[in-house]
């Protein structure tokens, strides 16, 4: 048997999709530390980077269409969609493609595509507690997280605050943005929020869909 290049290696351990969807169908969330290959988010990290430095990001904004708006109060990152243009883009993709496929044998979730979008919070942004899906759209069905930042500070702030689905008050889990780590949920039932952040914070938010996109407009927050 011929060694596959390290560069076409997956980029989730095999065990990690049986723990994912176990949690999924347990709790309505998964994180695990460790599950992005480190070269693969060293790569992402710098493309995010070259983009910021060369002011190629939109300001990320809530709702779709003409109810578009731009909401510094709710959300202060900055976006880019993921487009394969890179080789690392790809591997990703190829990567959510097959967890997309494990999803669907392993809970028949009917998941049709995956769209996902850099992210860059400049030192100071959040997201304020919100849903990625409205209940019964039926568009955006499970969200996930990757995180890029290598050597992420304990006073870095940042975490993402998973709350508990049926009392949204309470929180569940706190995702340090560590590179190599990913986290996904139901989108229509589980609130999240990004605390504030004390440094430029880099990450891939993505979306598994029912539906076909919408040119790449965003859903809105809530
Ligand atoms: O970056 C994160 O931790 C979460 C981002 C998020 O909630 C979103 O983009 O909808
Ligand atoms: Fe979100």
């Amino acid at each position: 048997m011929i060694a596959s290049p390290a560069h076409s290696s997956p980029i989730f351990e095999p065990a990690a999709h049986t723990a994912l969807v176990e949690a999924l169908v347990e709790q309505g969330w998964y994180v695990g530390a460790n599950v992005i290959d480190p070269a693969l988010c060293h790569a992402l990290h710098g493309e995010l980077l070259h983009m910021a430095e060369h002011d190629v990001l939109s300001e990320a904004g809530i709702g779709r269409g003409q109810q578009h708006l731009l909401r510094k109060d709710i959300r202060g990152d900055a976006i880019h969609w993921l487009d394969r243009e890179s080789e690392a883009q790809r591997r990703y993709l190829n990567a959510m493609s097959e967890l997309q496929h494990s999803l669907n044998q392993a809970l028949f979730l009917g998941l049709f595509e995956y769209e996902a979008h850099f992210a860059h919070y400049p030192s100071g942004a959040f997201y304020q507690r919100h849903l990625d899906s409205f209940r019964g759209r039926a568009n955006r069905v499970i969200s996930t997280v990757s995180y890029l930042n290598p050597n992420w500070p304990t006073d870095g702030g940042g975490e993402m605050i998973i709350y508990h689905p049926d009392s949204p008050e309470q929180e569940v889990a706190r995702v340090v943005p560590e590179a190599g780590t990913f986290a996904c949920f139901l989108s229509e039932t589980i609130p999240h929020e990004v605390l504030p952040t004390q440094q430029p914070r880099a990450s891939i938010a993505g979306w598994f869909r029912r539906n076909a996109s919408m040119g790449g407009v965003l859903d809105p927050a809530r």
